[in-house]
């Protein structure tokens, strides 16, 4: 463990040491460790079984691990929160598929996200504010669905879908966000975009982008762990990483 600074143990935004996490005796996790300091993007590679979706699991709460120190902002500690709290406290989460209200509108979708009063009715039917719709609109031009805005979200494509999500995500202001896959069943085009958006969000925020696409992550340009067998197998550049003897063993293939 590091030194407490300021009553802090860690001045990373998100701190995971020596976590493992044991489904029937199979270490899922193994004595993982990981840090992600605050705007920091970092993308997770790694074979299947190799323990990401686990670790997701772990920093926003679904699963405890069995042993091992998670953090953020160096005193939550997120062993002990559940679901609701981590993401009260600023983790947010897209999954693989979208999930969108596809009979609402694209700008309803991001309303009903904000960080207000989310029941949908007060949300949908009430006067907005000239504040919401400011932040309304500033979402959708960020994840370029502005002109797409009176469609139903059910009407998009697939990688406008995942960007409505992640509009939706960003309506909850996260400190951290955790995306899993998005460029899966993406356009080049869409791919190439969703590049372009993360870069942007991590401008302000974290990102955690697990991705098997290895043009995606070089068009990311961030540093890149490898997870194998539920711990880091190597971390670094991309070039180092894929260069990695072990690496090219284990996932990448030669
Ligand atoms: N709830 C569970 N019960 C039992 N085993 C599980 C459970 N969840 C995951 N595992 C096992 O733990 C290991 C790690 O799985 P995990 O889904 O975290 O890997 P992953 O790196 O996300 O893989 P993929 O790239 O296929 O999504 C796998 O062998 C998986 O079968």
């Amino acid at each position: 463990m590091t030194t407490p600074i300021g009553g802090k143990l860690t001045n990373a935004l998100l701190y995971l040491d020596g976590v493992s996490v044991t489904f029937d005796g199979f270490k899922a996790l193994n004595s993982l460790s990981l840090s992600i300091d605050q705007n920091e993007m970092r993308a997770i590679i790694g074979p299947n079984g190799a323990g990401k979706t686990t670790m997701m699991d772990v920093i926003t709460g679904k699963t405890r691990p069995n042993v091992g120190t998670a953090v953020f902002e160096g005193d939550k500690d997120l062993t002990r929160l559940d679901e609701a709290s981590i993401a009260e406290l600023g983790i947010g989460r897209k999954f693989q598929t979208p999930t969108v209200f596809e009979m609402h509108t694209v700008e309803d979708n991001i309303l009903l996200a904000l960080k207000t009063d989310r029941r949908p009715f007060p949300v949908l039917f009430s006067k907005r504010t000239a504040q919401e719709r400011e932040r309304v609109d500033a979402l959708l031009e960020r994840v370029r669905l502005t002109g797409s805005r009176h469609r139903k979200a059910g009407e998009l494509s697939h990688g406008q879908k995942q960007w409505l999500e992640i509009g939706m995500l960003l309506a909850q202001e996260p400190k951290l966000l955790l995306v899993d896959e998005p460029a899966a069943g993406m356009t080049d085009q869409e791919t190439a975009d969703t590049a372009d958006l993360l870069r942007e969000i991590a401008k302000t925020a974290s990102v955690v982008v697990v991705e098997h696409d290895m043009v995606f992550v070089r068009d990311l340009g961030v540093k890149v762990t490898c997870l194998h067998e539920g711990s880091v197998l190597a971390e670094g550049s991309l070039d180092a990483v894929s260069s990695n003897e072990r690496v090219i063993e284990v996932y990448l293939g030669r």
